[in-house]
């Protein structure tokens, strides 16, 4: 991926393969610089909160070091009840994630951050977009099978649903892209209101 937006360099601060896929698909020219924070949630800290706090120090971090760069930057997790499920470590973990998203609504949240040139105001340019999901109930063979196709251990909640994981799910309610790690309509509207300058924007 290669430099400018018109005359503005936009850096997407992300290490995850699908982010860079997600905003390369908006049809924007950018760099790739991970943002690497420590990701452990306050005693008590809400979800929206959670994920909008690290989104904006991911791209805080990123733009003190890209001067007179715009810097995004996103964190999402899944929300079950009052519980926040984050990257499971191990098979087991996964599998005791399915057994309890299983034939229950949950809610992905996504905190996206933008942060200005120089790195000043990164709070500036932020939102939190909340999509509902609801996985089929799934049977103990299905949840073991799932379990190991490896492809759970880098995602929150344990599930891809743009990969295998895509049988879990019943149905889902508002952006499917926020369920990937980058809410795409939610992204440009940041952008458009920070006035990074747009694919179809006059020169
Ligand atoms: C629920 C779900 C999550 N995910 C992914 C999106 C995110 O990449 C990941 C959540 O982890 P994040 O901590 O948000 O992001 P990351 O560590 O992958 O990347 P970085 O912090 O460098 O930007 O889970 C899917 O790809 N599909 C899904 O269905």
């Amino acid at each position: 991926m290669h430099t400018s937006v018109g005359q503005t360099r936009l850096v997407l601060a992300s290490a995850s393969p699908r982010r860079r896929e997600l905003l390369g698909q908006l049809g924007l020219a950018f760099d790739v610089s991970a943002a690497d924070i420590d990701e452990t949630p306050h005693q008590g800290e809400a979800a929206p909160a959670y994920v909008l706090r690290l989104a904006r120090e991911k791209a805080r971090a990123v733009a003190t070091r890209t001067p007179g760069a715009w810097v995004l930057a996103a964190d999402t997790t899944v929300v079950l009840g009052e519980e926040l499920l984050g990257k499971p470590h191990d098979e087991a973990e996964v599998r005791e994630m399915m057994g309890r998203l299983s034939g229950r609504t949950h809610e992905v949240q996504t905190g996206v951050a933008l942060a200005g040139p120089g790195g000043e105001h990164p709070g500036e340019y932020s939102t939190v977009v909340r999509t509902r999901v609801t996985f089929r109930p799934l049977s103990a063979g299905e949840i073991a099978w799932y379990a190991r196709t490896g492809e759970s251990l880098d995602k929150a909640g344990g599930y891809a649903i743009q990969g295998k994981g895509g049988f879990l799910v019943a149905g889902i309610e508002g952006s499917p892209t926020n369920v990937i790690g980058l809410p795409l309509g939610e992204t440009l509207e940041l952008l458009a209101r920070a006035g990074v300058p747009l694919p179809w924007s006059k020169p």
